[in-house]
């Protein structure tokens, strides 16, 4: 037999299919990792397909080996790589990777290894052979090179498979009950240990096999005891697999009462379970007000799939900033829900995915990557909050969770629901078309109404500190809750935003000399620090250009909020959160408990906090800063304030006790403000198509965004106005080229960027002549030219 298989080398000579022979009694089936020669090396790969026959006319290389005991893809998993690759402008091995995870991708160890007794006394390998990576001592790499000539020694390339499965010892009985009474007789009085030990066996004789530590614990010996009861042949020991368990503190404390459907919930799931129920690939948009319970919703959905002895996928925009999501999935469906997201560590979240391979589970919770899970079955694919522009990856493989899902529902033949309070544009219009199907929820739950929001301009308005941030009005509110110990969020808007420094003597900003960004303020570790690249430098007192002192840090941060906050409301109790404070793994979950157990009385922080939030006893949101992101050059600006305001809104009043919402801005009269007050989705997704139309932006046309990259300035805008030349060329006459230009940010990581904007209808060919320019770009690659392309781009700056 012929396996077709997907070397691992992301490159455009590799990205092809290789075909070798399958030794005979080696398991190989699609989805297997084999080892596979390829020239003088061994590399990984992928089995995308087995055949009979070849139509290669030389003799076939055989595989060498299997990696896993199971295939880690499936073949749906297969079919999906195949046609991602076609669609999205990347390598297929770079797909099939993104699909498993980060621990099972390889890793490559360059090393030289001895070949003759003369080498192998050297010094250098000590017996042992070298890792050339880690070598940088000048005269050793001479002393290699030299090796290397005489053939003494040669060069290997190891793969290292950092995934593993965590063991534990695990002690089961090797006689039966009257043994070990015979032995208990025996053994004399003083053993104290042993006699614990064998009265402990009589006693839960049926227990066995018990873990170490379990024993350790409850008997109260050491693990000498044990051990020396293994040399006696009394215990048997054995390593075996465990979970690592990463929802071990999800666990809800008590099971909820099931909560029965109103009518608009009811008639959305009915519609739902029909798909589920009949096998039928169809997309729902549940556009439903904030609080108008749409979690509900999908969790019926799930309990309706599993009805059926089908599986359920659910995608969480980034599952660590919902664990009140995750909490109640398990509260709802315990052990057979596994969690897949980047706050695991490695070892967890390779536990979890292999739960999920095995079948031991029935729903999958997860972000963006979890749209890969291997999970069969499937009966209903969940997207909450579907406009989240997390579910773009915005590096290679630049994939959308949705488009992905849409794919998989059909491959399933099984409902996909993509859920909103504020849809994203796209979406909404192709369920105006009929391409999704629209089930709406307009009310919250129980009859409850939208908190009332107020706008107040920044540009007329007395500020209640000495800085600038807080209104006398927002801080008057704060107080009237804190008063009637109620609970506030406040939230700072990040986007397009950061404290930067301006010298007033001079003008002169600080920026990162890698990048075209100024450098953002950190108090708590004192330093100035690029956000893109990650360079940093300390604050400085003097200016770096004129060295006066008369420096300021322009912006607002929220320690400097929280500092404020504190100043002006003596005694109240502020939590903060942002990435300083939930850098660390669990911050964020342990923020919200405190938050949720009134430890705290305002919750501060950036877009974090403004989304999936239920908290009963929250009844004030303040907005500091709502209009820093509207004048982002992007086209979806608007979309994405209006759909900020609209989710931090819904924060308030979601329980008994009413809600109200205090927005400052300086564009009150912008409409995407306005209708943010009204929290009208419907009204903005009017006047935003219209602006769309007019501005010839998505969804009227599809976008493609060409960036091309170099170190040398010239030779990327110089290749940039090629491709637009060859664009131009072969692009019907009423598609749009914009650019080339910079990229709003045009220096990053000391590259230089040029982008190109395609803007079409319909270009039949369009696909072939990207994958084309993309192709000749690897060519020219030696000069040092990158080409990304992205496919209907979240950003466009
Ligand atoms: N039928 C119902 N009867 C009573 N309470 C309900 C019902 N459905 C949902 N709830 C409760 O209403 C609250 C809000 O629901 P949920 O969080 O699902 O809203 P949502 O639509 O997801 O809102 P958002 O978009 O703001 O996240 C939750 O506490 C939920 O338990
Ligand atoms: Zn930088
Ligand atoms: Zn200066």
């Amino acid at each position: 037999m012929i396996a077709q298989v997907i070397i691992d080398i992301a490159a455009k000579q590799t990205d092809r299919i290789f075909e070798y022979h399958i030794p005979d009694n080696s398991d190989v089936e699609i989805g297997s990792r084999v080892f596979a020669p390829f020239g003088k090396r061994k590399l990984q790969g992928f089995v995308v397909g087995i055949s009979e026959t070849s139509q290669y006319q030389g003799k076939l290389k055989d595989l060498l080996e299997v990696v896993d005991e199971m295939p880690p893809l499936t073949s749906e998993l297969v079919e999906l790589s195949e046609n991602m690759a076609q669609k999205i402008f990347a390598y297929r091995i770079s797909i099939l990777q993104a699909m498993l995870p980060r621990v099972m991708r390889a890793n490559y160890r360059k090393v030289l290894t001895p070949l003759t007794e003369k080498a192998k006394k050297m010094p250098l390998f000590q017996g042992d052979p070298v890792d050339l990576n880690k070598l940088t001592d000048p005269e050793e790499i001479a002393i290699v090179k030299e090796l290397i000539k005489t053939q003494d020694a040669k060069i290997e390339y190891l793969v290292e498979n950092k995934a593993k499965n965590k063991t534990e010892n695990s002690f089961s009985l090797s006689h039966n009950l009257d043994t070990y009474l015979e032995i208990n007789k025996k053994v004399r009085a003083n053993a104290v240990n042993q006699k614990k030990l064998l009265n402990f066996i009589v006693e839960n004789f049926d227990e066995f096999p018990i873990l170490q530590a379990k024993l350790e614990q409850e008997i109260g010996v050491s693990s000498g005891v044990l051990n020396s009861a293994v040399k006696k042949g009394w215990l048997n020991k054995k390593a075996v697999e465990v979970y690592r368990n990463p929802l071990a503190g999800y666990d809800a404390p008590e099971q909820k009462k099931n909560i029965i459907l109103n009518s608009e919930q009811e008639a959305a799931f009915n519609q739902i379970k029909t798909s589920i129920e009949s096998q039928k690939a169809e997309t729902y948009l549940l556009e439903g007000v904030t609080g108008s319970g749409k979690t509900e919703v999908y969790l019926h959905s799930i309990s309706a799939a599993l009805k059926k002895g089908r599986n359920a996928l659910m995608l969480v925009p980034e599952i660590s900033l919902t664990p009140q999501m995750v909490k109640q999935v398990k509260a709802r469906f315990g052990e057979s829900v596994a969690v897949l997201h980047s706050g695991l560590s490695e070892g967890e979240l390779y536990d979890e995915w292999c739960r999920i391979r095995r079948s031991e589970v029935k729903v999958v919770v997860g972000a963006r990557s979890a749209v890969f899970a291997p999970l069969k079955n499937i009966g209903v694919i969940i997207i909450d909050e579907e406009h989240e522009s997390s579910y773009k990856q915005d590096t290679n493989p630049r994939y959308h969770a949705r488009d992905v899902a849409i794919w998989r529902s059909k491959y399933n033949h099984c409902p996909l629901v993509l859920g909103s309070a504020t849809p994203s544009l796209g979406s909404r219009a192709r369920a105006q078309k009929g391409v999704y199907t629209l089930l709406r929820l307009t009310k919250r739950v129980n009859n409850k109404n939208l908190p009332q929001v107020n706008l107040i301009d920044l540009k007329h308005v007395e500020f209640a500190g000495g800085q600038f941030d807080l209104s006398v009005e927002l801080t008057q509110a704060i107080k009237d809750r804190l008063e009637r110990k109620e609970q506030v969020i406040l939230m700072l808007n990040r986007r397009g935003f950061a404290n930067f420094m301006l010298c007033r003597e001079c003008g002169y900003v600080m920026k990162c000399p890698n990048c075209d960004l100024s450098l953002t303020m950190h108090k708590d570790t004192g330093k100035m620090q690029c956000h893109y690249c990650g360079y940093s430098q300390p604050i400085p007192s003097r200016c770096p250009n004129c060295q006066s002192s008369k420096i300021r840090f322009l912006g607002i941060g929220t320690q400097k909020v929280q500092e404020e906050l504190e100043e002006l409301l003596p005694g109240a109790r502020v939590l903060r959160m942002d990435v300083d404070t939930t850098r660390r793994k669990g911050s964020y979950k342990r923020i919200l408990e405190a938050f949720g157990n009134h430890e705290a009385d305002i919750l501060l922080g950036t877009q974090m906090i403004a989304k999936g939030l239920d908290f009963p006893n929250v009844t004030l949101v303040g907005v500091i800063n709502a209009d820093t992101g509207l004048w982002l050059p992007d086209y979806n600006a608007s979309e994405r304030t209006f759909e900020l305001l609209t989710q931090v809104a819904g924060r308030a009043g979601r329980a008994e006790k009413k809600g109200e919402v205090i927005i400052q801005t300086y564009n009150p009269e912008h409409y995407a403000i306005q209708l943010a007050q009204t929290q009208d989705y419907e009204r903005f997704y009017g006047v935003e198509m219209n602006v769309r139309h007019a501005g010839n932006y998505p969804p009227y046309f599809y976008t493609v965004l060409i960036s091309i990259a170099s170190k040398n300035e010239q030779n990327a805008a110089r290749e940039a106005f090629r491709i637009k030349r060859e664009l131009q060329s072969k692009l019907h006459a009423e598609t749009i080229i914009l650019g080339p230009t910079p990229s709003a940010i045009s220096r990053l990581k000391n590259q230089y960027y040029y982008q190109i904007l395609v803007k079409y209808k319909k270009e039949k060919n369009l696909n072939t002549l990207l994958h084309h320019i993309q192709d000749s770009a690897q060519e020219v690659k030696k000069y040092g030219l990158n080409v990304y392309i992205d496919n209907e781009p979240e950003r466009i700056m």
